[in-house]
């Protein structure tokens, strides 16, 4: 049997849930559905976009309203958490390892240093590089800004994670075998259910 196979058969049945945390172009998404598609999890990825498409309006207008208003940014992180509940997934949003701290079979922290998420959002995105460098930096000190104001949660403090990853050195696949290594110690077979 492969580790892959023996952490499927592991889990199965537990409604595990792994919480994935980090900036803008770290790779959370593409990290978090590599983990959910190979471990047979539900990705949950619930978004400003989503949000829009629940209420039938634009993402502009979704935008809109979140510059007005703190109360679209509680609805999308209550909703997150909301989903997750109910086990089986991967979590994966700026704030997931902070709101599910308590409750996560895992939280993991996705590292990426800044030049090289600036570098990713780029390859992702296209544009002009030095662009795309002052919009990072102005988003992040406005995240950091938002987060600590809304729920007192400095999104720079992130040491108490499960795992902390470096996302700027390891392949997506990489990543995925230190996850898999991590969840085979926690509940692989052989280990006392939690
Ligand atoms: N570990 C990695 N190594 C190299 N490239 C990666 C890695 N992870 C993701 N990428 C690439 O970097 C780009 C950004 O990845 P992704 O969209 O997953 O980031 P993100 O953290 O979800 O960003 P955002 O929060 O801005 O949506 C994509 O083009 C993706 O293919
Ligand atoms: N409080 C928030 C606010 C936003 N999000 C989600 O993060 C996404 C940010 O994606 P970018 O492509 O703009 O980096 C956005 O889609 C929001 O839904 C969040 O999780 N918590």
């Amino acid at each position: 049997m492969t580790k892959i196979e023996t952490l499927k058969k592991s889990i199965e049945g537990r409604r595990i849930c792994i919480a994935v945390s980090g900036k803008s172009g770290c790779g959370n998404t593409t990290t978090s559905s590599l983990i959910a598609r190979t471990l047979g999890l539900n990705l949950i990825n619930y978004t400003f976009r989503s949000l829009a498409e629940e209420r039938g309006v634009s993402l502009k207008e979704i935008m809109r309203q979140a510059a007005a208003s703190d109360e679209v940014d509680r609805i999308v992180d209550r909703r997150q958490v909301e989903l997750a509940q109910e086990g089986n997934c991967v979590l994966a949003s700026r704030l997931a390892i902070w709101l599910t701290r308590a409750s996560a079979d895992l939280t993991v922290y996705l590292h990426a240093p800044d030049e090289v998420r600036v570098q990713r959002i780029h390859q992702r995105e296209g544009g002009d590089i030095n662009e795309i460098l002052e919009f990072t930096r102005e988003r992040d000190r406005q995240d950091h800004e938002r987060y600590l104001k809304l729920y007192n949660i400095d999104n720079d403090s992130y040491d108490f994670a499960d795992l902390i990853l470096d996302a700027g050195s390891n392949n997506p696949n990489q990543l995925l075998d230190l996850v898999v290594d991590e969840l085979l110690r926690r509940f692989g077979p052989g280990e006392e259910s939690p």
